[in-house]
């Protein structure tokens, strides 16, 4: 199958950028174009953009920068106007943000004056305004026990490392229970260590919530670790999906087993081939 998206591109891009049965579709991206106006006048950033992401899928998101990769996920977030086609979740038309879906960007910005717990409480609270105190009080503790921060509920969260930080925002996109996880980037500005951690920490949500998960990446090795197709958007103006790439390794994953699987560099040199033409 791998070998098969390699040799025969075309193929292989008209089925894996969509046409899945509409019970397995979970985000749905039609015709997108988005326009933004300039003072040397309008910038058509995307146009034509189709895409479909399957429920439980991880998809991850390479391209360029200034391709338009934040531009696209904010407007599936509903943060972003679309200027023409459309985005749905399960078959309906998305027209602002919701909780049904939760972001996570590079930088977590958190409430600095509050503590890990009561920025994820915020969130909750919004989201289950009608869950008794305890209950509000039980997610957000088990989501931040999740990301290994059981022991920093009441710290403070200026007093906490940029890693710590970023766990924070990973417990509060998950304990809002959203139906699609979107991440921008998320582990840019950490060092590897605690990036690898923290891949580790995310695809182990990930994996027992069963949602759907797309993030843009500049780190190609992060790209495959994480996803089950990764998604390759060409340059700007009017980007749209350039490739597909099925990675077919089994789950749950390690480092070490990827690393040493014979397709590994066969997906490594696809991925660099698309960013180099
Ligand atoms: N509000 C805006 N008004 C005008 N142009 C914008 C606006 N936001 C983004 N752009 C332009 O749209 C293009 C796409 O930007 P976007 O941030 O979506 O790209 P990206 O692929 O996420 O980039 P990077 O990988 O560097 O984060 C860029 O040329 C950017 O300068």
């Amino acid at each position: 199958m791998t070998t098969n998206i390699i040799e025969n591109k075309t193929s292989n891009l008209i089925k894996d950028v969509g046409s899945f049965p509409s019970s397995q579709v979970m985000l749905d991206l039609k015709n997108l174009k988005k326009v933004y106006p300039t003072p040397k006048g309008d910038y058509v950033v995307l146009e034509d953009l189709n895409l479909q992401i399957k429920k439980e899928e991880f998809v991850t998101i390479i391209g360029h920068s200034g391709c338009g990769k934040t531009t696209m996920l904010s407007m599936i977030a509903g943060l972003n106007p679309i200027s023409g086609g459309y985005i749905s979740v399960l078959g309906k038309h998305i027209k602002g943000p919701g909780p049904d879906r939760g972001v996570i960007f590079q930088a977590p910005s958190l409430m600095p004056w509050m503590t890990s717990l009561q920025n994820v409480l915020l969130g909750v609270n919004q989201v289950f305004p009608h869950a008794t105190k305890a209950q509000r009080y039980d997610i957000a503790k088990y989501y931040l026990q999740k990301v290994g921060l059981e022991d920093a509920f009441d710290k403070k969260a200026s007093d906490l490392s940029q890693g710590m930080q970023q766990r924070v925002g990973i417990a509060r996109a998950f304990a809002i229970k959203p139906k699609v996880l979107l991440l921008d980037e998320p582990f840019g500005m950490l060092d590897s260590l605690t990036r690898g951690e923290l891949q580790d920490t995310l695809i182990e949500i990930w994996n027992k919530e069963k949602i759907t998960a797309v993030m843009i990446t500049h780190d190609v090795d992060e790209a495959i670790f994480l996803a089950d197709r990764v998604v390759m958007m060409t340059s700007g103006p009017k980007a749209k999906i350039g490739d597909v790439l099925d990675i077919d390794f089994e789950r749950p994953r390690t480092r070490k087993a990827v690393l040493e699987h014979n397709d590994y560099y066969k997906y490594r040199k696809h991925l660099i081939d698309f960013l180099e033409h």
